[in-house]
Parts: C-alpha cells; structure tokens; sequence
C-alpha cells in the first residue's frame, strides 16, 4: 500500500492537476467532496455517490461523537463500513461547527466546552480528544482542531486565533496516529491579513504536515477578499502537498480558486440547494418551484447524465417540489452533486490540456446566459 501522498501530473499556470494517493484508493484532483455530515450525503444513496464520479467524502466530528457515538461508530467498524463508502473520507475536526453549532460554548486556551444542539448535554473538544475521534472513525484524512474566527474581526483578534489554532495544531499533530495511506492535514488561518496567514503557513509548515487547508474563509468575507487572500496564502504553501480550501464554493468560485492553486474544495451548496428546489446548471441556477417549469418537459440539463437528466422532466422535477414529496430533494440532490463532479472533470481535462483559460472564459460567458 502506498503512503500518503500528491502527485502534480501538469501545471496550467498556477493551476495543478494531480492524483492524491491514500489508503483508501487514489483520488484525481481538482476535486469536490460531497459534504456527508452525519455520515450520509444527504437525500443520497452511496451508489448514487459513486455514480456521480466523486472520489472523496466528507465525515464531522461534532456531529458523529454526539450521534451515534465515535465509539459506536468505530465498534461497529469504522465510517467506511457504516456508511458503505470504500473511498477515501476526509472528517472536520469539529471546531468549526462547534462555533456555530453548539450551544453554550466556552473557549478557554486547552480547548471547547459545549452543550450538544441535539440533547444540550455537555461535551469538550481539544486537540487531543477530536483527533482521537478522528482516529475512531477511521478518517483517512484527519483535520487539524482549530479555532475559524468569524469575519470582520481586528487584526490583533485574528492574530491571537491563529496563535491558538496554531498551538492546536502542533498539539494534534502530536495526537496523530501515523498509519501508511492516512495523512493528517493542517488549517491555515489568518483571516484576511497577508501577513498572519504568512506566519500561520510557517508554523504549519514548519510542524509538518501530508496537506494544508485554508481555513477561515468562507464565512462572509465575500469572493473579492477571499481570492485577494488565496492570491496572498497560496504562493507560500508547499508546492508538492495537495491544498484544500474548506466551504468552498459556488462553481465561480471553485474556478477562480483553482486558477489561483487549490486542488480541494467541499460545501454544502449543491446538496443545501438540492433540498431547496434549485438546481445547478450550465446556465447559473434554476428555481424549479417557479411556475414556467410546471409543463417543461426538458431535463434539467442536456448535457447531465444523472437519473434527474435522464429520465425526468423539468416539470415532473417541479411536481415533487409542489407535492413536498421526498424524491424531489433526491433527484435534485444527486443532479447537483453530478453537476459539480462534472465541472471539476472539465477544469481537469483543460489543466491537462493547457486550456484552463480558454474553459475559464466559455464557462463564465455561459453561466451569465439565459437558461436554454
Ligand atoms: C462554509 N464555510 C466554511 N468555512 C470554513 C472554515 C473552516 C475552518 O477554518 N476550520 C475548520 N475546521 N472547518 C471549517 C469549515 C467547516 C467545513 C466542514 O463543515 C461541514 O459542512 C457543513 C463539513 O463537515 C463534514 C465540512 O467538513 C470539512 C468551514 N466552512
Ligand atoms: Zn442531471
């Protein structure tokens, strides 16, 4: 079995496509990991996953240690076995949700004490301990514990998260159970400054670690200031290690964030939309509980070949959404994932092929078109 490792296998400017080699099978980056919570991506079978083409899905730790139990999980065999997912699974180590999940935190230096939002019994994360659930589940990429601070804050704040995040991270490197084809991953902060993101890199780096998040963002700073961060962070981060940028994105900011370097990228977006009606297309999104879908007897999508596409209308899309009735959220949910795996398919193939730019301007131009 091979260890951990990313592989570049061509350069488009600053955009790499590589392969990601891990215990649990090789995965070809760009790549989108479909945000599996409490162990299901939601409103989807794992066939309907794999049938999609993603490679990689996500776990979290906030949510899995307050139900069922990380020691329930890993009893009963670890996540793979019990979600039925053979590839390889990256878990968040649960800081992020806490902050905005848990209810009744308390932040001190050696940690997070929290009331769970499902029964309000008491829980405390740290590095030690969400490592060692990480372990339980049997990630195959394990999440540094951090601390995400929430945007706009002053400068001297953000530095003193990032110090603690960094002391978390050294912290967690050292609860870290080394094991051939699994990698550890650390979570640079630092907000919008160029220059604590630069010293959050260096004490990352200077750690060790198989990959490097971007963390941080994503928390309403906006597609401007985010880039404007990826032009500043990226250039700094080890070349020969794969970058994921955490909560990100739309399929705008999935392409500017790959022409600025990042090979990883996980949001709630297509699933969150896939419950809500809407669906992502070539042409931007649809709302199709809006009444001109009611008689459209197109697919979704001409160029889809998910179930949605290839046996259902439009129409009958917006008759489950009218009916509340629970394929809809299926169908719609398993179009937008196989949507997004696509993409990241196309901007692949154009890094391979040196013509990024090219399907950097087709794309804009037809996501900014009228719906066919
Ligand atoms: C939306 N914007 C956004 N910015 C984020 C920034 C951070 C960060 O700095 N540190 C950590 N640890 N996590 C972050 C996260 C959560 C991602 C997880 O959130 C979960 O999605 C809901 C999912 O859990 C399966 C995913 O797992 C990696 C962010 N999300
Ligand atoms: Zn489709």
């Amino acid at each position: 079995m091979s260890r951990f490792h990313w592989t570049c296998e061509s350069t488009d400017g600053d955009a790499r496509a590589g392969m990601l080699h891990t215990a649990h099978g090789p995965v070809a980056t760009p790549t989108f990991m479909p945000v599996g919570t409490v162990g299901t991506v939601k409103a989807m079978t794992m066939d309907a996953v794999r049938s999609t083409g993603a490679g990689i899905v996500l776990g979290n730790t906030y949510h899995l240690m307050l139900r069922p139990g990380a020691e329930r999980v890993r009893a009963l065999g670890g996540l793979h076995r019990f979600m039925d997912w053979s590839g390889p699974i990256l878990t968040d180590s649960g800081g992020f949700q806490v902050m905005s999940l848990g209810a009744l935190r308390k932040l001190d230096q050696d940690g997070v004490t929290f009331r769970s939002h499902i029964d309000g019994s008491y829980h405390r994360l740290t590095p030690e301990i969400s490592t060692d659930i990480q372990h339980a589940l049997d990630a195959t990429i394990t999440m540094c514990f951090d601390e995400c601070p929430a945007l706009p804050a002053a400068p001297d704040a953000i530095a003193a998260s990032m110090r603690l995040s960094m002391r978390w991270a050294a912290r967690s490197r050292e609860a870290f159970v080394p094991r051939t084809g699994y990698g550890q991953f650390g979570i640079v902060q630092g907000g919008t400054e160029a220059d604590l993101r630069a010293e959050s890199v260096q004490a990352l780096t200077d750690i060790g670690f198989e990959g490097y998040a971007i963390g941080g963002l994503a928390v309403g700073e906006g597609q401007e200031l985010m880039f404007a961060t990826l032009d500043t962070t990226v250039p700094l981060m080890p070349r020969n290690a794969p970058r994921y940028l955490m909560g990100v994105g739309t399929p705008d900011d999935l392409l500017g964030s790959v022409q600025r370097g990042v090979d990883m990228f996980d949001c709630v977006m297509p699933t969150r939309a896939g419950r809500t009606a809407r669906a992502y297309t070539e042409r931007g999104t649809l709302n199709l509980r809006n009444a001109r879908h009611a008689t459209d007897t197109r697919p979704i999508s001409p160029h889809c070949d998910c179930l949605a596409c290839s046996r259902h209308s439009r129409a009958y899309l917006h008759h489950l959404f009218r009916a509340n009735e629970i394929l809809g959220p299926m169908l719609l949910t398993w179009h937008n994932i196989a949507y997004y795996q696509r993409l990241m398919r196309q901007i692949r193939e154009a890094i391979l092929e040196g013509r990024l730019d090219a399907l950097a301007t087709s794309l804009r131009a037809e996501w900014a078109a009228e719906d066919w």
